[in-house]
């Protein structure tokens, strides 16, 4: 895990198993059962890194041959996972097979076209957040940032977490800097930084529309 240039951004360049896995995302050829399986194994390996920086207990436990001591991840037992539809399905998937205690928060959020990038947050159901639980917000893709801004505006309604944790998959550099700005507290934890944005607001060098690539692409009526 290394620290980013902004206080509280981590990436995963030096794991080369996350590497793997995103070059296999990036990648054109990828079709959508691999980039959602994808997904599920990043989401995982994240959670557990995640794990590292969690406060721990060490607990008595009787072995059949003697009592010794153990240790518990205390706070894996106070999460709350906020999954925004509809491309962090499969990283959900993935981190609560690590963090399996946590509650389920879900919202849609659609971005709409540049240069406004406004954002239709139309159903959201988010369960009670207390003060010791740390609220993980699972979203692969933190482009302009304007979807996380109103995803944590919304999520902060529900109650005062005691960390308040980004995953996602890529971030580019003016979308952390706007989310960072608008909420300071907030942690990232991505795979990887990329370079920019283009004027659509796609994510360069990026993977492409990530709903789009696990899902398929939505037709208008
Ligand atoms: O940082 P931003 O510029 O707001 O963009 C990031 C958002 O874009 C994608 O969702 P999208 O709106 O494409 O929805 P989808 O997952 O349904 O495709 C992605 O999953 C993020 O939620
Ligand atoms: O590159 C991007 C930017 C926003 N949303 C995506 O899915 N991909
Ligand atoms: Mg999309």
């Amino acid at each position: 895990m290394k620290a980013e240039r902004w206080e509280g951004v981590y990436s995963f360049e030096d794991s080369p198993f996350i590497m793997e896995i995103l070059t296999e995302l990036r990648d054109e050829r990828t079709g959508p059962i691999a980039f959602r399986k994808g997904l599920v194994k990043l989401g995982r390996y994240m959670a557990y890194e995640l794990t590292k920086t969690m406060e721990t207990e060490r607990v008595p436990v009787k072995t059949p041959l003697e009592e010794t001591e153990g240790v518990i991840v205390r706070d894996r037992r106070n999460v709350v996972i906020i999954t925004v539809l509809r491309a962090a399905i499969p990283l959900m998937e993935g981190l609560i097979k690590v963090l399996d205690h946590a509650r389920v928060g879900i919202v849609s959020a659609s971005r709409g076209k540049a240069p406004k990038f406004e954002i239709e947050m139309n159903y959201v159901k988010i369960p009670e957040i207390r003060p010791e639980d740390t609220v993980i917000i699972a979203d692969p893709m933190i482009a302009t940032g304007s979807t996380l801004i109103k995803v944590i505006d919304e999520v902060k309604r529900y109650g005062k977490p005691k960390r308040l944790v980004v995953v996602g998959v890529l971030a580019a550099p003016e979308g952390i800097e706007r989310v960072k700005k608008a909420h300071p507290e907030v942690e990232m934890f991505v795979a990887k930084v990329d370079r920019e944005l283009n004027d659509k607001g796609y994510i360069l060098p990026g993977l492409g529309d990530a709903g789009d690539r696990a899902f398929g692409a939505p037709i208008k009526l």
